[in-house]
């Protein structure tokens, strides 16, 4: 794991634990045993630290955090490599993260090659840097830079580095040779005031000041969230203590953090997004063994919210796009709606002018879809309408090339009737962005019957290079995403039972949720829910009223259309579950008492008490009904594992990241205590079959054993 060998005078410490060089046991041993060994040798004149393969090590190894771990740990290797007799240079590139900028940091020297990117990413973990990181970085950086570092894990370039003072020389070229030439400079200089645990931190007198400012931003940033702040104080330990308590203060913070829910899920959060873009289809096709199609070029038909939006996903990335829109008009409309959101993105410093011309130029609209026969992909994202996307999948299965993908933006339709209507089914998937499709990062791609692993492969890679999380989802009604969410109806019915809006908005965001669900239904506009249920209602052949109270035996709140009647159609109206003050443009919900008297008109109405509703009973119904359904979604196989969907949750609808997701949040509950609630509230509500549980949550708590592998968390220790 660390290869020992001596050249020109130097011992080479050489990093060898692909693909990161994490500091596993086995890597935190061979540094130790090296620098000893290194340090006893006459023939040694200075030590050098370098990672094989990719880059310098990029941190601890966090499989490791799940289980005990075993000495040597990171201080104590780091400490042997500071008080080393002979001067230990760390030769840094690729990304020095983590506990290997720390070991950096205990060196007596840092060379970085030009490319090479340094950084404390823990915060993300849920973590601070516990191998006195915190303490040191101040010693070179002063307080200010940091706290910026540490509490955003923000990574810095060599250049950066350099000016910093986190590093001492960017080198180009081979970089042990040009570390061995450094080194040759100051061989023979004193070794003590390289030595950071000696040193002071230059501002220290100002850490009040600093730690006020750097709090007040923190925790207006990152609400809920405990590591950015525990991050913050340690630093401030570095400047108010001397070194040794400080590294104990650290420590104390770090073990805390460790073994708190939020490190566990976010830790389980970083392996679940790497573990969704790897997938396995029914057949054995899997992400291992199915290559994807190269995209060169693409059209979008339908360039309304959705398909504008995807359009500039794919010229932000080079993909030169087709744009079809019914007529000229709305193309012209289109087209311009574009240019003003890329102006948009250069105005906030995402783009520079001449990316805006490049994207632009990339783009070209037509009022048919005749001249879509060479594009690699279409993607349509016409009106929700079955007849309609049907209609246009016929005619490009005449119009494209054979070799074409042909996907829909649908948000609910079967896949397979889509592909129904074509002589390739094979080619055709669902690849569902969601709104506003050029700022969320979740794409949920949606494969049929037919659909081929190559498409399969192409749609997750494209994914990817649009800098998208993509996520696969097997069809059926409203997918992963959709399907699940149970928030909307369960919070209805709260509100009939006694909540009021707002009170369910504070509990969701009290959670972590960035906006309650009244909020965002406000935002996104009541006419549009209102559509959906309208439709559903035509197509079973019902009439919906503001009495109704059930659809096809299952309990039905009427209240959002009660709004619509109103003409409370959310934001854009001024008015919907709250009120706006659109004289003064604010987009700040107020609370209404109108809505209350309408609610309450409403249960009197329908004859319903009303009730104390405790924010246990809140989080409950709107979370134990999603995770039901994520557990159904699950045994039928639409979501192949549960880091699915909680990557789902978390890019799709900004679950808190540091919740881990409605899935992993169940395992931190304990399944038996989710499943008993479910129970309890099929019980109670027999008209609202999300409620019946899942049978593979009752296996999972009655009969581990028997359920297969994959639908276990494999980053957690579930609890039962
Ligand atoms: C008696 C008790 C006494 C107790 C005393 C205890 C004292 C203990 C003190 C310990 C102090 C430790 C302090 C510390 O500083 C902690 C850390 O260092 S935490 C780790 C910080 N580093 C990171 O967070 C980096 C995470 N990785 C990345 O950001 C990216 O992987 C990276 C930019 C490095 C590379 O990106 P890319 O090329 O895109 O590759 P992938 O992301 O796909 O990764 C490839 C592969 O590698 C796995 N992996 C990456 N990083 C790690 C890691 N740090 N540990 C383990 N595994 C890692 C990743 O999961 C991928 O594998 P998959 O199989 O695909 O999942
Ligand atoms: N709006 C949302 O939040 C999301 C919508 N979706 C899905 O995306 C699709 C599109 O939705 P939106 O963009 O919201 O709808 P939209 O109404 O904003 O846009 C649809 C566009 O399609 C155009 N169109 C209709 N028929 C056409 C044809 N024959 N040829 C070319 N263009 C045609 C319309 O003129 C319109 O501009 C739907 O399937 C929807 O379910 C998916 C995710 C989120």
């Amino acid at each position: 794991m660390v290869d020992y060998r001596v050249e020109d005078q130097f011992a080479i410490l050489e990093i060898n634990n692909p693909p990161v060089n994490a500091l596993s046991l086995h890597v935190r041993e061979g540094l130790l045993n090296g620098v000893l060994r290194a340090s006893a040798d006459n023939n040694v004149k200075a030590i050098i630290l370098i990672g094989k393969g990719k880059t310098f090590p990029s941190g601890a190894d966090i499989k490791e955090f799940s289980r005990p771990g075993k000495a040597p740990w990171l201080p104590e290797v780091g400490h042997t490599i500071e008080s080393s007799n002979k001067p230990v240079f760390s030769a840094l590139h690729g990304t020095a993260l983590g506990g290997g900028l720390e070991i950096a940091l205990f060196s007596h020297y840092r060379i970085a090659e030009k490319t090479a990117k340094v950084g404390f990413p823990e915060v993300h973990l849920g973590l601070l840097p516990g191998a006195e990181g915190t303490i040191r970085l101040p010693r070179l950086t002063g307080l200010v830079i940091a706290m910026e570092m540490i509490t955003s894990g923000r990574q810095v370039s060599a250049k950066e580095a350099l000016k910093f003072g986190i590093v001492d020389k960017v080198v180009e070229g081979n970089l042990l040779k040009e570390t061995k030439a450094f080194a040759k400079s100051v061989l023979g200089q004193p070794l003590e005031p390289r030595k950071l645990s000696l040193c002071g931190v230059k501002d220290a007198d100002q850490v009040d000041k600093y730690y006020e400012a750097a709090l007040k931003e923190l925790l207006k940033k990152y609400r809920g969230v405990i590591a950015p702040v525990s991050c913050l104080k340690s630093i401030r330990g570095s400047a108010q203590l001397p070194y040794k308590e400080a590294a104990e203060l650290e420590r104390t913070l770090f073990s805390e953090l460790m073994s708190g829910a939020q490190s566990a899920a976010l830790r389980y959060s970083f392996f679940a997004e790497r573990a969704a873009s790897r997938w396995n289809l029914p057949n054995g096709a899997s992400s291992a063994n199915s290559k994807p199609l190269t995209i060169k070029s693409a059209a979008v038909i339908g360039a309304g919210t959705m398909g504008s939006g995807i359009a500039i996903c794919l010229i932000r990335s080079g993909i030169p796009v087709i744009l079809v829109e019914q007529n000229e008009k709305m193309l012209e409309n289109a087209l311009r709606n574009i240019g003003y959101i890329l102006q948009g993105s250069v105005k906030l410093g995402r783009m520079t002018v001449d990316q805006r011309s490049d994207c632009l130029r990339i783009l070209q609209g037509a009022a048919s879809i005749e001249k879509l026969k060479d594009v690699d992909i279409v993607i349509e994202a016409v009106y929700e309408n079955l007849k309609l996307k049907q209609e246009i999948f016929e005619k490009l299965d005449k119009i494209c090339k054979p070799t074409a993908l042909l996907c829909s933006n649908t948000s609910t339709l079967d896949i397979d009737l889509i592909a129904s209507v074509t002589s390739k089914p094979d080619r055709v998937a669902g690849t569902h962005f969601f709104a506003p499709a050029y700022i969320m990062k979740l794409l949920e791609n949606i494969y049929g019957s037919k659909t081929s692993p190559i498409t399969v492969a192409t749609i997750m890679d494209l994914g990817k290079k649009i800098g998208k999380i993509s996520v696969l989802s097997k069809t059926c009604d409203g997918f992963i995403a959709n399907r699940m969410n149970k928030i909307g109806t369960e919070a209805a019915f709260l509100v009939e039972e006694g909540a009021l809006p707002h009170d369910i908005d504070q509990v969701l965001e009290d959670f972590g949720m960035p906006m309650g669900v009244f909020k965002v239904s406000d935002l996104s506009g009541i006419d549009i829910g209102w559509s959906i249920r309208q439709e559903m209602a035509k197509k079973q052949g019902i009439t919906l009223t503001l009495e109704t109270h059930y659809v096809s035996g299952e309990r039905y709140s009427s209240l959002a259309d009660r709004l619509y009647n109103l003409g409370r159609l959310g934001l854009k109206t001024g008015k919907g579950w709250y009120r706006y003050n659109n004289a003064s443009n604010s987009r700040k919900p107020i609370i209404d008492p109108d809505v209350t008297d309408m609610i309450l008109n409403h249960c009197e109405k329908l004859r319903i008490k009303r009730r104390q509703i405790s924010p246990q009973e809140i989080i409950e119904r709107c979370l134990y009904a999603t995770v039901n359904e994520g557990f159904k979604i699950l045994e039928e196989g639409v979501a192949e594992k549960p880091e699915d969907i909680d990557i789902v949750w978390q890019y799709g609808f900004s679950f808190p990241r540091y919740r881990g997701g409605p899935m992993f949040y169940a395992s931190q509950v304990g399944l038996k205590k989710v499943y008993e609630r479910i129970c309890y509230y099929h019980e109670s509500f027999p008209y609202s079959k999300h409620w019946l549980p899942s049978d593979l949550l009752k296996k999972l708590v009655s009969h581990p054993n028997e359920v297969p592998i994959n639908l276990w968390m494999n980053y957690t220790n579930s609890k039962l």
